[in-house]
């Protein structure tokens, strides 16, 4: 029996943190309040990923260096999605529908599943998280379909970033639903005039600056001198961001999501966002693997899977060394 307290009530325990099943993922409070997973790799390789938005906000290498962008301006705080990271647009992706532009998983809270159906085994992996989000009462009301999504979100022994999205219509009444999909991802950049995107050209896509007009994207890699809201269809399953600055190049490595889009605000649509500052535009770009243009869709009882996969590898573009085919053919 617990020893009674000073006033002799009996001593109640301190709450414990839900224990996660790998060793080296811990649950921590942020300074806003919110919740946040820490994965931990080798030296200073490490991811964040809240529980809100089931979002992944960080991705540091091995020598501490920040991957992702996120905003100085982000706001942690419901019912705003934090700018930056890897938010999840889902049901929706943008304004391709009637709910609120890229759905609502980005403003709601997962939770952590720590039972969840087993993925395909990889033991190098020793740094993960399983979350889950299941419609409220209020979510059913404005999408009327029930679901279980499933993200595992993964830190592998080289500092590469996973995310495994399993999505499950649990619908009781024999309804199929359709969704679009996006992990719209904001990568780092030194200089957005010092970036070049390869495994696009010669791609068509979607313009969002144009109504949603098709056109085939011309000539060589994809180079940024203004805003920039395309969604290319169809795309290449690896996609290379090459950043001449930093001598880095990001290799980004999509399943079962068709699509990518690519993102830049410029400054004029920078000033207008109250959670960005003025010259952040500069130093992101978003390239988010997604399923866009074909809706996809699912009976009772089937699951979907996409999976995206980051990893940052050293280029010397910049010596005119780099065969970019090797960068995207491994
Ligand atoms: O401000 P939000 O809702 O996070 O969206 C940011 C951008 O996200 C991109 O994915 C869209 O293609 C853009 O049209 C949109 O402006």
């Amino acid at each position: 029996m617990a020893a009674p307290g000073p006033a002799g009530a009996a001593a109640s325990p301190s709450p414990q943190p839900p224990q996660l099943p790998s060793p080296f993922a811990e649950l921590v409070k942020s300074p806003s309040g919110l919740e946040k997973v820490v994965l931990r790799g080798s030296r200073n390789c490490c991811v964040e990923v809240y529980l809100y938005g089931g979002q992944v906000t960080s991705w540091k290498n091995d020598n501490g260096e920040e991957l992702l962008f996120l905003s100085s301006k982000a706001i942690f705080k419901p019912p705003k999605a934090i700018r930056g990271g890897i938010p999840i647009c889902f049901p929706q992706f943008g304004t391709h529908g009637n709910l609120e532009q890229h759905g609502f998983a980005r403003n709601r809270f997962w939770t952590i599943d720590n039972d969840p159906p087993p993925l395909p085994a990889n033991p190098a992996i020793k740094a993960y998280v399983d979350l889950i989000l299941r419609p409220s009462e209020e979510d059913l009301k404005i999408w009327p379909h029930s679901f279980e999504f499933r993200l595992r979100v993964a830190l592998g022994p080289s500092g590469d970033l996973s995310l495994t999205s399993r999505i499950r219509n649990t619908n009781t009444d024999g309804r199929p639903f359709s969704y679009t999909f996006a992990y719209h991802t904001y990568f780092s950049v030194s200089d957005i005039s010092e970036v070049r995107v390869e495994g696009l050209e010669t791609m068509d896509y979607l313009d969002n600056l144009k109504a949603k007009e098709r056109f085939t994207e011309q000539g060589d890699a994809i180079v940024f001198e203004s805003e920039i809201d395309k969604v290319y269809l169809a795309a290449p399953s690896k996609i290379a961001i090459i950043d001449h600055e930093k001598k880095k190049t990001f290799v980004v490595t999509k399943e079962g999501l068709p699509d990518s889009v690519v993102w830049n605000p410029w400054d004029k649509k920078a000033k207008a966002m109250q959670d960005f500052g003025d010259a952040e535009y500069k130093n992101m770009l978003c390239v988010e693997p997604a399923s866009v243009e074909k809706p996809i869709t699912l009976k009772p009882g089937e699951e979907w899977k996409g999976r995206l996969a980051l990893s940052a590898v050293p280029s010397s573009y910049c010596s005119g060394q780099l065969d970019p085919l090797k960068v995207l053919q491994g």
